[in-house]
């Protein structure tokens, strides 16, 4: 809609809109899927009247990228036959990160500051930039560390779960939980990992007391080594696990616990 687009709304992704209105001939945005980006991307995409390409974990061409379909249980190869912008989300944990210094990428795109003067109070009325809270944790990020423990309803309760924080501060590493654990009120739902929680790829991902339901696998699946704990040998966690033990996970944790070095 022509008139909408001249008239941006004051909102990030009306911004974007502007910004592609008055500067043109980008040929690609993308942002991450985090739930800011999920939130922003489509939105634009959709006033620009083009199609996003959403979750794309691999880059095969310009216009050829890989996604997964059915919760991560397919990847599907998307050719974009759309007008320019090329819009994307991508899941940045399924890249690597990329050298910082301009010398060793010299073909490197540039990177620009982008003057939003032209936002006035006026246009911004719809939506303020008010504060950013976050929990206080030495913790590393869940969405981007390099190790990840996570707990299931096997750990029963609140209490118990701090046998999986301390593990995790132990290896200094992030918590993850599933999403029957969040329900049951063990641990926050920032820290569910699945479908409709977190999607991580860590160096290490360890699951205790997890069966390995297909809406969790969609989170973690894509872990660089996975491990998995738990007493049941037929539990599906084993059929992705690289290392799997089938034991008592109030034994194994303990063990664990009392085995590994302090983290340096
Ligand atoms: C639309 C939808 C979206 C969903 N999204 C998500 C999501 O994003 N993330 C998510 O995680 N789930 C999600 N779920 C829920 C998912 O289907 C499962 O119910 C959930 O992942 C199960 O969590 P769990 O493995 O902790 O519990 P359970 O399936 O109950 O498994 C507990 C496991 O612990 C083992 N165990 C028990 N006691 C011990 C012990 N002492 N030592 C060792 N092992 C033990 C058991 O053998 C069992 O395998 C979603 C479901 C739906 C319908």
């Amino acid at each position: 809609d022509s008139d909408k687009l001249a008239h941006p709304l004051a909102e990030p992704w009306a911004e974007l809109v502007h910004l592609v209105q008055q500067k043109g001939s980008y040929s690609h945005i993308i942002t991450s899927s985090s739930s800011f980006g999920k939130n922003i991307l489509p939105r634009a995409a959709a006033l620009l009247n083009v199609s996003p390409v959403t979750d794309v974990v691999e880059i095969s061409g310009p216009r050829l990228f890989i996604r997964p379909i059915y919760a991560g249980n397919a990847l599907c190869t998307v050719r974009y036959t759309g007008l320019d912008p090329c819009m994307l989300t991508i899941r940045s944990t399924s890249f690597p990160v990329p050298p910082v210094s301009s010398e060793s990428r010299p073909n490197a795109a540039p990177i620009s500051q982008v003057d939003l003067s032209t936002f006035s109070e006026d246009n911004l009325s719809k939506s303020r930039y008010v504060k950013h809270t976050s929990q206080e944790t030495e913790r590393p990020d869940l969405g981007s560390a390099r190790v990840v423990i996570s707990g299931g309803r096997a750990l029963k309760s609140a209490e118990n779960f701090k046998l999986i924080e301390k593990l995790a501060e132990k290896l200094g590493a992030a918590v993850g939980a599933t999403r029957a654990a969040v329900d049951a009120g063990f641990v926050p739902n920032e820290l569910q990992v699945g479908q409709t929680g977190k999607i991580v790829a860590p160096e290490l991902y360890m699951a205790f007391g997890i069966s390995g339901a297909i809406q969790h696998l969609a989170g973690m699946r894509d872990s660089k080594v996975i491990v998995a704990v738990n007493k049941d040998a037929d539990a599906p966690i084993f059929q992705v696990a690289d290392y799997g033990l089938v034991g008592d996970l109030f034994e194994l944790i303990p063990e664990l616990l009392e085995k590994l070095p302090e983290q340096k």
